[in-house]
């Protein structure tokens, strides 16, 4: 299509159908846009539900519901570029869909507004956070209700048949806001002592992202939720350290970008057996949450995430609280001192091993 195609002149079907830009269609009009469905020339029928919201579902059933997410944090441009580009290519016939997909920009208002949320943390408000009593109104609580939604919509619309289970994942994509040691890394939600997954670390690995972060409490994320309420395989994905529109590096994600398309289009993703070996295994060795609004870190703002210092050395500091090295090896990750009174503003981590609980 003509790049100067007038989006005001063309339905949004027609504008989808010439176009393949469901990221400018979402930004156009980022606090709702109305549904509407057509089918592409394979048989596969596209189902837009909402602003940020597309849905595919190919002619041929398969056992895989996949679920990408990008834009929970409006500034993390790297996933939503990568997500837009697969989305276009599906629907301008470039990439052909094997298994049942769900995209979501999911916090269309933070992207216009390059910042990371508009009024809270929207990966702090999953699970029913978004409704509870005493909380404030406000668009991202509004979006994490329907997100849910969209999500329960798109599982248990799956044609079922009594012989298959159907697998499901919920790769929710991110970028940090610091560079880190290992530029990409996941954080696995809790389990619940069920245990991880081989094949789950063999797509990461797939994926370039070979440290990951297993985690051992319940959370209110996007990615805790999927796996918790749903029990998709699930991840948060941090594929490097935020960037403005049209600065990523895109030859960083070849391999993020390769798995994630022949996870859409092809039988299996191409995969070695896990090697415990090549992997940087992580788990939370404490959670610091800030309790006043004197909440300080002691390191400057470059340093990265999964840095150690010596055990003593003072972290942070929360009015007369204080924060130090407690254990060789422990290292940072997260660290925000400009989150909410109450929030997480940083991770210590310490390094483990999966092998005495992996399937
Ligand atoms: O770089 C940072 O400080 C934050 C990057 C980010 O958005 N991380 C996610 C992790 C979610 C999880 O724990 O699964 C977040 O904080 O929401
Ligand atoms: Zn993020």
């Amino acid at each position: 299509m003509s790049e100067f195609t007038d989006l005001k002149s063309l339905s949004s079907a027609e504008y989808l159908q010439q176009s393949g830009d469901f990221l400018k269609l979402t930004l156009e009009q980022p606090d709702t846009l109305e549904p509407f469905s057509f089918n592409l020339t394979d048989g596969t029928k596209v189902q837009v539900w909402d602003t940020g919201v597309i849905c595919f579902e190919p002619a041929v059933l398969t056992p895989n519901d996949i679920v990408l997410s990008c834009g929970v944090h409006g500034n993390e441009t790297a996933p939503i570029e990568i997500c837009a580009a697969l989305v276009q290519d599906v629907l301008l016939g470039r990439l052909t869909l094997k298994h049942r997909l769900l995209v979501l920009f999911a916090n269309p208002p933070a992207i216009n507004a390059s910042t990371r949320e508009i009024s809270e943390n929207l990966n702090r408000l999953f699970s029913g956070t978004h409704s509870k009593i005493d909380g404030a109104h406000n668009a991202e609580r509004t979006r994490a209700k329907a997100l849910e939604q969209y999500v329960s919509q798109f599982y248990n619309a799956a044609r079922v048949t009594e012989t298959v289970s159907r697998n499901r994942c919920l790769y929710d994509l991110h970028t940090a806001i610091r560079g880190s040691r290992f530029e990409k890394f996941a954080v696995y939600p809790f389990l619940h002592n069920k245990p991880w997954q081989k094949a789950q670390f063999e797509f990461l690995h797939a994926c370039d992202v070979t440290t990951v972060l297993l985690m051992q409490t319940p959370a209110t994320t996007f990615s805790y939720y999927a796996s918790n309420t749903h029990g998709a395989d699930s991840f948060t994905i941090e594929l490097g350290k935020v960037q403005p529109f049209g600065q990523n590096d895109m030859r960083r994600f070849t391999k993020v970008n390769h798995a994630l398309r022949q996870l859409i289009s092809e039988d299996a993703v191409t995969t070695k057996s896990f090697d415990e070996s090549q992997f940087q295994l992580y788990q939370v060795y404490r959670a610091i949450n800030k309790q006043t609004e004197a909440f300080e870190l002691h390191f400057a703002d470059d340093v990265e995430n999964f840095t150690c210092y010596p055990v003593g050395t003072l972290l942070a500091s929360d009015g007369e609280i204080e924060y130090r090295v407690e254990q060789e090896g422990e290292a940072l990750i997260f660290p925000n001192a400009k989150v909410a009174k109450g929030q997480r503003a940083m991770l210590m981590v310490v390094p483990t091993s999966v092998v005495h609980n992996l399937a």
